[in-house]
């Protein structure tokens, strides 16, 4: 079998995933360009490290260099696994969405706080299992530490409208929605919508990562086609993201100029009263295969564990 343990020597301390319209950054300096498949498979790209704002950064593009994956075929866990082996705690990630409200016009930034789950079922959304159970809190399912962070970074790098919260409606894709489904989700009070964030934001959870996501509105989806609105097609979104790719560039900077050298931060300690399986009955093989995300919780040396770890103690 292929051993597909990340090895690297690299560290980083930030991971952004770039998404559509953002497939590199031109501004990281010193960049090693690593591939690191791992347990969970291999990710959507080769992953840049590199020094940004002074800080050691990884740079992810979440559909790949090219555009080449969709929503579904993103490997989100190899994704997140591959950054958390890197040494990260925390992520920004970049996203272009589609706004549900007359009030988040295109070009404007949302720094979401809620999100609401309409995947298929599909995506791989957890790391456990195999023999070991966990339940994360998601309750607040981005870093309410990073939010206002990014919110007011993003305030001084443009001129656009900022939104310091918003409901993101995670859709399977990669059709855009019909004009029902985009008035369902009006109703039910959904601020903007798009493909990607789902398991991303769960999957960060369970590794234990500080999340916060910057979303670019692109266009109004299909709801607004009686004020003579276009309704949203692909072309419309690259052509949006590259006009406001600058600013979000320019707020990723700035954000990451105010992140602390150490964070401290509940959710990298999500996992602390999250495993509920005994660690004395968790199988080896997914020790090894978890153990990026919980090897603090369920260390590698069984004899060790039966003896002196408690379940749910670190
Ligand atoms: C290119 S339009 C739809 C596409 O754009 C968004 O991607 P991302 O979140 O990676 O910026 C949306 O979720 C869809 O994947
Ligand atoms: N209207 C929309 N629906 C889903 N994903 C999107 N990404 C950008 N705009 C979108």
């Amino acid at each position: 079998m292929t051993d597909l343990t990340p090895s690297t020597t690299e560290q980083a301390e930030i991971g952004i995933i770039g998404g559509s319209g953002l497939y590199r950054l031109d501004a990281l300096e010193d960049v090693h360009e690593i591939a690191l498949p791992n347990p969970y498979g291999v990710p959507s790209d080769d992953i840049l490290v590199g020094t940004l704002a002074g800080r050691r950064v990884a740079f992810l593009a979440r559909h790949g260099r090219g555009h080449r994956l969709t929503p579904s075929e993103i490997p989100v866990a190899a994704n997140i696994y591959a950054l958390k082996s890197l040494g990260i705690r925390e992520v920004i990630s970049i996203s272009a969405v589609g706004s549900l409200r007359e009030d988040f016009a295109p070009g404007d930034l949302v720094v979401p706080d809620q999100i609401v789950d309409r995947t298929r079922g599909h995506r791989t959304t957890s790391f456990f299992g195999g023999g070991v159970v966990a339940h994360v809190s998601l309750a607040d399912p981005y870093c309410s530490r990073l939010r206002p962070l990014a919110a007011k970074a993003a305030r001084q790098a443009t001129q656009a409208q900022v939104h310091d919260a918003g409901t993101y409606c995670c859709m399977e894709g990669p059709q855009f929605s019909t004009r029902a489904e985009s008035n369902l989700y009006r109703s039910w009070g959904m601020d903007i919508i798009g493909m990607t964030a789902i398991p991303e934001v769960k999957l960060a959870r369970e590794a234990e990562l500080c999340y916060v996501g910057l979303a670019l509105v692109t266009d109004y989806d299909c709801w607004r086609a009686e004020t003579g609105e276009a309704d949203v097609t692909a072309g419309l979104v690259a052509e949006v993201m590259e006009r406001n790719i600058a600013a979000a560039k320019d707020t990723l900077v700035r954000l990451i100029e105010t992140l602390d050298a150490d964070p401290v931060c509940s959710c990298q300690e999500a996992l602390s009263d999250a495993i509920i399986t005994e660690p004395s009955v968790v199988p080896k093989e997914t020790r090894v295969r978890t153990n990026a995300v919980s090897g603090r919780y369920l260390p590698l040396d069984v004899a060790d564990a039966q003896d002196s770890i408690a379940p749910n103690s670190r």
